[in-house]
């Protein structure tokens, strides 16, 4: 049971590559929470299961979040499954594709493999899509309550949820008070991932992330497209876009029809093997 560990700006993930998990069809959701335990388990923000096959793409990816929930697509994943898949020479730097739950994407890898561009396909604003409850409408600047305060958010999916709330100031401690009670809202039957804002220029903004089913994590690539779309959207920045994270920075490139274009790196960690006796651990 060979697993392979890399992170994207600090979100780290594990690659569990189904050929090293015999018997295995996909890590369940007691295996994926101890896992990904920080103290009980190998540590990690989420679990890449792949290569899969597909019809769709070359590669078909799942990704689970610590929780054990099943995401519909990730960012930094899919930056550091393709780096695993060029690190065993399943790809070279020519184009290639990934199938993962929220749409297929298109990866080219720059020599030696630490940085990546992934064309994560295109941002949508639209309430049934992220989903968000209520009339079918575009979900830009709406009110939300949570404990002592009123927030003004704008909701977005590039396959999987977002809540972006644009503030003078972002911090982390907003991200650990707010971040689990909008995660959770009722307005969001699939739960949402939420990132606050900060606009540094018309070509910088910096954001603070709860993510969906892994809590404050140091960088996220689909929080970094949506935040980019969603003050793009809002004509508060221009097409290029360097998010500023804990972890470091990821460049957006926003096309027509809100496509994204997502440049980052990803550091190699480390490979070991996990142990059965892991999983007689319960968390
Ligand atoms: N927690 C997210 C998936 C991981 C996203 C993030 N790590 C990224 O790089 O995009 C969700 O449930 O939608």
């Amino acid at each position: 049971m060979r697993f392979h560990k890399y992170h994207a700006l600090g979100n780290d993930y594990i690659v569990m590559d189904p050929a090293d998990f015999p018997g295995w069809s996909a890590p369940t959701t007691e295996q994926t929470r101890v896992i990904c335990h920080r103290n009980f388990g190998a540590g990690s923000d989420g679990i890449l299961w792949g290569p899969l096959p597909t019809q769709r793409a070359q590669f078909g990816l799942r990704i689970f979040n610590p929780d054990g929930s099943e995401a519909e697509k990730s960012g930094n994943g899919l930056r550091i499954f393709s780096r695993y898949l060029y690190d065993q020479k399943k790809v070279t730097t020519a184009p290639f594709t990934v199938d993962t739950p929220g749409g297929v994407v298109n990866v080219v890898i720059a020599p030696g493999g630490q940085l990546l561009t992934i064309d994560m396909g295109h941002v949508s604003f639209d309430s049934a899509k992220i989903p968000v409850v209520g009339a079918p409408r575009e979900v830009l600047q709406e009110k939300i309550q949570i404990l002592d305060r009123e927030f003004i958010f704008t909701a977005a999916t590039i396959g999987n949820p977002h809540c972006v709330i644009p503030l003078p100031t972002v911090s982390p401690e907003l991200a650990h008070r707010y971040g689990p009670h909008l995660e959770t809202h009722a307005n969001f039957p699939r739960k949402t991932n939420v990132q606050f804002l900060q606009v540094l220029d018309r070509a910088n903004i910096r954001i603070e992330i709860w993510e969906r089913g892994a809590g404050y994590t140091l960088a996220s690539g689909s929080s970094s497209s949506a935040s980019a779309a969603v003050a793009h959207k809002l004509g508060l920045v221009d097409r290029k876009v360097t998010v500023h994270m804990p972890g470091g920075q990821i460049g957006i490139e926003i096309g027509d029809n809100f496509s994204i274009r997502m440049t980052g790196p990803v550091t190699r960690v480390a490979e070991g093997t996990l142990h059965p006796e892991l999983f007689t651990t319960k968390v």
